[in-house]
């Protein structure tokens, strides 16, 4: 589909075929960002790698975030960082059902947020040669004392500010919004409250998720850890399926044709942005069973998975722009939520029925849930 957006011819991808045409076939064609203004001054000129047209800089930035610091031996170096952030979050939550049956708020600004908020900053900044000390967030910061909470504030502050001035940008603030998560890796606090919010739906899903993870974990320790991720194989289809039905990036970082060339038959000409709709994709009843039901089921057996090669199922993209933060969000998901499932049981808020839970998805470019998720925490002992 063609739309025309202010002045800017743009293309929406709404089918797994054409995906594929455009991620992988036509890669080289595809895999420049659009120069909007707003990213251009966020990210100083483009020194980034997410929001960086395609160049021999752009693949430079790359080729070392993902060497140095997105490698499986680094992302695993993180361990102790993931393992404390979670188990802050699991200490606060426990706190607060220590004193009453109170319920806690798990979306933004809730509990999930923070921690995964953390985790991503930490390694978003140690890329440069700030370096290692940030990974203790809120300890050090070459000397100084380095406030995480005030950080990620300011560049939110900064994004609006810079959202409100901008002309160039149909969506200023949302666009903004992606831009902030694509700079932290907020995008898993996005996946976390989903994931909580379809189990609080069916209480027997998270009852066999919770009986998987108790059982294979059983009373060894406090926490799960990163180690006992690989047994949980249901725990993965729950969150492979929460991204299937809420990519937080429902219509990719937008692309850039940078070629002439053909897409299906049609003239596609360069400067035409390209917005992959994977949100479209994974609820397509071609490729989906009862697309519109949360079935984690589905992915036993399966090959699909989100490597970028499946291209009925792109939460991560694919192609030379595929996120690099991949193994680290989807470990700091399984983290945290096995932890949330293990250490607690969940309740409604007094009053409230399954049918009360609000599924509405806020506008933007990432679909974050539009209404807080309140649940009632109970400790969980062994
Ligand atoms: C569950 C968590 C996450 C999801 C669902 C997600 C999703 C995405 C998506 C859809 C894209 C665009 C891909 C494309 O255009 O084909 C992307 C790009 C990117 N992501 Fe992620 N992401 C996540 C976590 C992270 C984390 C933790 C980091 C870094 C620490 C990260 C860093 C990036 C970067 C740098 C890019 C731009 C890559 C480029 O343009 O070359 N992401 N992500």
């Amino acid at each position: 589909m063609l739309l025309r957006l202010g002045r800017v011819p743009s293309l929406v991808v709404s089918s797994a075929e054409t995906a594929r045409e455009i991620l992988k076939t036509q890669d080289l064609n595809f895999c420049s960002r659009s120069s909007l203004l707003t990213l251009k001054r966020l990210s100083y000129n483009f020194l980034d790698v997410a929001f960086s047209p395609h160049s021999e800089y752009w693949r430079e930035m790359r080729r070392i975030f993902v060497q140095e610091l997105m490698s499986t031996k680094r992302v695993h170096s993180f361990a102790p960082v993931r393992g404390e952030e979670v188990a802050n979050m699991v200490d606060s939550i426990s706190k607060s059902c220590a004193c009453s049956m109170r319920p806690v708020d798990l979306t933004e600004g809730g509990a999930i947020r923070v921690t995964l908020a953390d985790v991503a900053v930490h390694v978003d900044i140690d890329g440069s040669n700030i370096a290692y000390g940030l990974i203790a967030f809120g300890k050090s910061y070459q000397g100084r004392k380095f406030d995480g909470g005030k950080f990620l504030e300011v560049l939110y502050e900064v994004a609006v500010v810079l959202g409100t001035f901008s002309a160039s940008d149909f969506y200023p603030s949302s666009r903004i919004a992606w831009a902030v998560d694509m700079i932290t890796g907020l995008k898993g606090a996005i996946v976390m409250v989903w994931a909580m919010t379809e189990l609080a739906r069916k209480p027997e899903l998270m009852k066999k998720a919770q009986e998987e993870i108790r059982t294979s974990v059983g009373n060894k320790g406090n926490y799960v850890e990163e180690g006992d991720l690989n047994q949980l194989h249901y725990l993965k289809m729950i969150v492979k399926e929460t991204l299937r039905m809420h990519p937080p990036g429902p219509l990719l970082a937008p692309r850039e044709c940078m070629n002439q060339c053909k897409v299906n038959g049609y003239d596609i000409s360069p400067g035409t942005r390209v917005m992959v709709n994977v949100w479209a994709i994974g609820r397509n009843p071609e490729y989906w069973d009862n697309p519109d039901e949360f079935y984690p089921e589905r992915f036993e057996g399966s090959i699909i998975d989100y490597n970028g090669q499946h291209f009925e199922f792109l939460p991560f993209g694919g192609g030379r722009r595929i996120c690099p933060g991949m193994t680290m969000g989807v470990l700091s998901v399984e983290l945290a939520l096995a932890n949330l499932l293990y250490c607690f049981d969940w309740k409604l808020p007094n009053g409230m029925n399954v049918e009360d839970i609000d599924m509405d998805e806020g506008a933007g470019l990432t679909i974050h849930k539009k209404s807080p998720l309140f649940l009632v925490p109970i400790k969980y002992n062994f």
